[in-house]
């Protein structure tokens, strides 16, 4: 997966200020301690790191609370935007006709991507044509005539002969017809004179309407340094950054573009034709923090779910009654199985806190409770602790149940107790974060 590491840290820190009892500035301090730690370890540079945790600690600490909000929500909506602005706008390249040259240096994936981005207009409708100028490396011509015979994508190049520009003039006559032309350059070791030469030279001849810098992003934070001199020497309009999914430095290659004057396109995640994606960062954060799925649930949730009935932070906070319990359970039951509802909770092990057995509510379970629950009277709803051995036989009399049913049915109501406490602030939380936050 891209990026898990970072993932994976950065919500361990949001659940834990979704589980804090309250937001103050210790719970700030500490949630900013882990979200440094867990970027510096993706290589984000020290300098941004501290700049991003300090808006942080400023803007939950000052700031006002949104109406309709609660600090946590307010505090994590906070995270995600100042995230957000580390990794820069993106760079969006139009799905139009157009010429697009590919430079970098070698071993960046330059020759991989090139394919895949042909591969990407190809998926949305247009006709992509590829010539291949890069006549320094051997093996270059070969390789992407391979990945592009694969593609069914028209490849022009002339194996032997170092004339790049010759080439390339050449490539672009035969492919007059086509919607797309990709220009796959040669790269060298480092930006030196006679690569910042060609580059020049094929730019004259081919006029593109977009110069795309390739990044690996094992190089994590220099990839500024790399960014920068492009643009100097021959000036780039977007980046993108490769093999996204086989570092752990993938923070400090996404935040170091942002630095310069230039900013991501597209990253690589695989090896496949298929694994390049348009940059988005909104996107890309919200599923970093591991909040992608969520935002079906809540629209389910919103659906179905009666609010002024429901109190779920009071019952997260520990008073859960069977009363609670039943209207809970008749609005899941709305919803939806249980267990697809439960996979669909961000965070991972928000929803991994409920057992195996909580999913198996059935209609005719539901049906069961309300006939036991239909025989208690309303101290018990709301106590169920006073219910012991003689009460359970009257209920169970009462309700045409046996003992035993009455039994697992506050065994049930025990354990989703217990799950309601450790998921405190949890899922719904998140429904209006998501909101807000206008996803
Ligand atoms: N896992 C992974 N591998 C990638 C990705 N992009 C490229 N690669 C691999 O990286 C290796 C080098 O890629 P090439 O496309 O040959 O790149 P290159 O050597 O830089 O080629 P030139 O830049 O043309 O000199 C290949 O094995 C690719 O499959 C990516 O996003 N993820």
């Amino acid at each position: 997966m891209v990026m898990d590491k970072l993932g994976s840290s950065l919500q361990d820190a949001i659940k834990k200020l979704v589980s804090s009892g309250r937001i103050d500035e210790k719970t700030v301090n500490d949630v900013v301690k882990d979200i440094q730690r867990a970027l510096l370890q993706s290589d984000v540079n020290v300098k941004m790191v501290m700049t991003m945790s300090k808006h942080i600690k400023e803007r939950a600490l000052k700031e006002e609370v949104p109406k309709g909000m609660n600090p946590r929500e307010h505090v994590i909506r906070i995270v995600y935007q100042e995230l957000t602005s580390i990794i820069g706008k993106g760079t969006d390249i139009p799905l139009k006709p157009q010429k697009i040259m590919m430079i970098g240096l070698q071993g960046s994936g330059k020759t991989t991507t090139t394919s895949k981005l042909a591969r990407y207009f190809q998926k949305k409708g247009l006709r992509p044509a590829v010539i291949c100028a890069d006549t320094f490396r051997p093996g270059a011509y070969q390789q992407l005539k391979t990945l592009c015979e694969r593609l069914n994508v028209a490849f022009y190049g002339e194996e032997g002969n170092e004339d790049a520009v010759g080439i390339v003039k050449r490539g672009l006559k035969e492919f007059e017809k086509y919607d797309i032309k990709i220009i796959d350059t040669a790269g060298r070791h480092a930006l030196e004179k006679d690569l910042i030469k060609e580059m020049e030279d094929i730019h004259a001849i081919c006029d593109p309407d977009y110069k795309l810098l390739v990044l690996d992003a094992a190089i994590g934070q220099q990839a500024s340094e790399q960014a920068r001199a492009f643009n100097e020497s021959i000036g780039i309009s977007g980046v993108i950054i490769t093999k996204l999914d086989g570092t752990a430095k993938g923070g400090g290659a996404l935040s170091a573009v942002s630095e310069t004057n230039s900013s991501i396109a597209f990253i690589g995640t695989g090896e496949t034709p298929e694994d390049l994606e348009k940059f988005e960062p909104d996107r890309f954060i919200s599923r970093l923090l591991g909040m992608g799925d969520i935002k079906t649930l809540l629209e389910k949730a919103e659906e179905s779910l009666d609010k002024d009935e429901l109190d779920m932070e009071a019952m997260m906070k520990g008073r859960f009654t069977l009363k609670d319990m039943y209207k809970q359970m008749e609005a899941l039951n709305k919803m939806g199985p249980m267990k697809q509802i439960m996979q669909m909770l961000p965070l991972g092990g928000l929803g991994a806190k409920i057992p195996e057995d909580a999913y198996q509510v059935t209609g005719d379970k539901l049906t069961r409770y309300r006939i036991i629950m239909d025989s208690m009277t309303e101290e018990e709803m709301l106590n169920p602790r006073l219910i012991g051995s003689s009460r359970i036989k009257r209920i169970s009399r009462g309700s045409g149940n046996s003992p035993e049913d009455v039994r697992e049915l506050l065994k049930y109501h025990k354990m989703m107790q217990n799950a309601m406490k450790g998921m405190r602030g949890g899922k719904f939380n998140m429904q209006k974060i998501m909101k807000k936050m206008g996803m």
